[in-house]
């Protein structure tokens, strides 16, 4: 079970930074677009910076045809690393420049994905990680839990290395079921992740708890100043 966080914003990868256990950054153009434009290398080198160097950075391709994504692929790589995964929508093009990526040891999140068909395409090709779109599912009537069963279902018969990296939550009910479902990874905004934590019962729980050891060992007063 691990968490990544879906944002290229910077303030809330240093700020989430400090608090959530979390593997990588996922973006893609429509997350890039709520940065407006900006000097995407640098941008990318300051999001490595601050999340180090063993956490995953994913970054999808923009190109429409295989060998302009190709192309995309390693002019990324050439300008952040090649320990960067190149993000490829899972279509004819996609998967083509997939199959030759792989052969050029390139590491691959399949993303873009809808059905099983698609998913059971990037595991045969080799993706690393394939990311199946849970939100947009459900709004399509497909059933995202059936879907990423099958992709665990499969991964784990097959004996493949592809790991499943749910993606497109919109509340934190969806991520837990995807968990449920096999996913060993889910991308969320890290606001929807502390949202999850503002809940008023969880506030009233510790408030609570202050309360009751103020009434008996003094207010301000905590274990640092007690055990002394
Ligand atoms: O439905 P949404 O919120 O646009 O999410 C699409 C998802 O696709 C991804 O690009 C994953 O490949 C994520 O970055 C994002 O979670």
């Amino acid at each position: 079970m691990e968490l990544m966080f879906d944002t290229a914003n910077l303030d809330n990868i240093r700020y989430f930074n400090g608090i959530f256990p979390y593997v990588g950054i996922t973006s893609n153009p429509s997350i890039l677009k709520k940065e407006g434009k900006r000097d995407l290398v640098h941008h990318f080198k300051e999001i490595q910076s601050i999340i180090g160097g063993e956490r995953s950075l994913h970054i999808q391709l923009t190109a429409g045809t295989s060998e302009k994504m190709i192309e995309e692929a390693y002019k990324i790589t050439e300008k952040l690393g090649k320990e960067v995964y190149i993000k490829i929508p899972i279509n004819e093009e996609g998967l083509k420049a997939i199959k030759q990526l792989k052969q050029d040891h390139f590491k691959i999140t399949a993303t873009a994905i809808y059905t099983m068909a698609q998913g059971d395409y990037a595991i045969m090709a080799g993706a690393d990680y394939l990311a199946p779109y849970y939100n947009r599912m459900e709004n399509t009537n497909i059933n995202a839990e059936n879907v990423i069963s099958h992709f665990a279902d499969r991964i784990e018969v097959g004996g493949y290395q592809t790991k499943i990296l749910a993606a497109s939550f919109k509340n934190i009910g969806q991520v837990m079921k995807a968990f449920n479902c096999g996913a060993h990874c889910a991308t969320v905004d890290p606001m929807l992740l502390g949202d999850s934590l503002k809940l008023p019962f969880i506030e009233t729980a510790v408030s609570d708890f202050k309360k009751d050891w103020e009434a008996v060992y003094g207010q301000g007063n905590t274990f640092l100043n007690l055990l002394d």
